[in-house]
């Protein structure tokens, strides 16, 4: 199963939005996929298939992006670990008293490995390096996933420094960067948008796979047509013709 990791620039950056729009698409032709928000903070306590519970949005738009077609997971397959406040993850676990352990979410991953599907895709907490304890980080779970990497960089004035240095990160990690999604979260463009993209396409050695602009309705993926998803196949076959030992296992 190929495993991607949805990295952002920042919080914010519209990791979600393209995770939802990666799942569309990829469904759309023909792949199975699973989907997994590993760590969730900020959630509020609703009413969910009959029951009431913690609940992340995040977690919420991608479970809701599983098409028909696609194996239907749970919430707490999509989302193991979700606490209720919207801040750094590790200090909201610190609040509930509980401990982000990796051998876990690592297990889970396997364990999701062992359901009917093409594609996984892991969408981060905030940006690359964010802590899940005092010794591992957000990219920890991609690297010892063995799972590919695509950045989203969230367009507003700093992005261009922001994605350098989470490409140096990431490279850095030993994850290997398969492409990157600019995004503009917000209704307006950041001013002189298109020389910013031409930067990061001039700087950043993966390729872009995508402009999306501003779109309310990207849950019901109508930001498909804006991602590039037969370059970014392309990109996974050749990342898979030097596949990592994790990967061949
Ligand atoms: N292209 C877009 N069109 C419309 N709204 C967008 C777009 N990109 C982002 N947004 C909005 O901006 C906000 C942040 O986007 P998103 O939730 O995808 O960020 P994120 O990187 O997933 O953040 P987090 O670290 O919290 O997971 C959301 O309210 C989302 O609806
Ligand atoms: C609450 C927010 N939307 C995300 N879920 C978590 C972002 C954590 C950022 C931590 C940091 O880098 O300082
Ligand atoms: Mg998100």
């Amino acid at each position: 199963m190929d495993k991607l990791f949805i990295a952002g620039t920042d919080t914010d950056a519209g990791k979600t939005v393209v995770s939802v729009t990666l799942l569309h698409a990829l469904q759309a032709q023909g792949r199975r996929c699973l989907a997994l928000k590993p760590v969730a903070a900020g959630a509020t306590w609703r009413l969910h298939e009959g029951q009431e519970r913690w609940m992340n949005d995040d977690a919420e738009a991608l479970q809701q992006a599983l098409a028909t077609t696609s194996h239907q997971q749970t919430y707490d397959q999509v989302n193991p670990y979700c606490f209720a406040e919207p801040i750094a993850p590790h200090i909201a676990a610190e609040h509930a008293e509980q401990e982000l352990v990796l051998a876990d979410i690592l297990q889970h991953i396997r364990t999701l490995e062992q359901l009917p599907a093409e594609v996984l895709v892991i969408e981060g907490a905030g940006g690359w390096l964010v802590p899940l304890n005092a010794q591992q980080s957000m990219a920890d779970i991609a690297v010892q996933s063995a799972a590919q990497v695509i950045l989203v960089v969230g367009l507003k004035l700093g992005c261009i420094n922001h994605a350098l240095l989470t490409a140096a990160a990431i490279s850095a990690s030993g994850a290997n960067l398969v492409g990157w999604v600019a995004n503009q979260p917000q209704p307006q463009p950041m001013v002189e948008q298109a020389a910013n993209i031409a930067s990061l396409e001039q700087r950043l050695s993966a390729p872009c796979l995508g402009v999306l602009p501003y779109c309310p309705t990207w849950r019901q993926g109508h930001l498909v047509d804006y991602l590039a998803t037969n370059q970014l196949l392309q990109s996974l076959l050749a990342a898979n013709s030097s596949l990592s030992p994790a990967k061949k296992a």
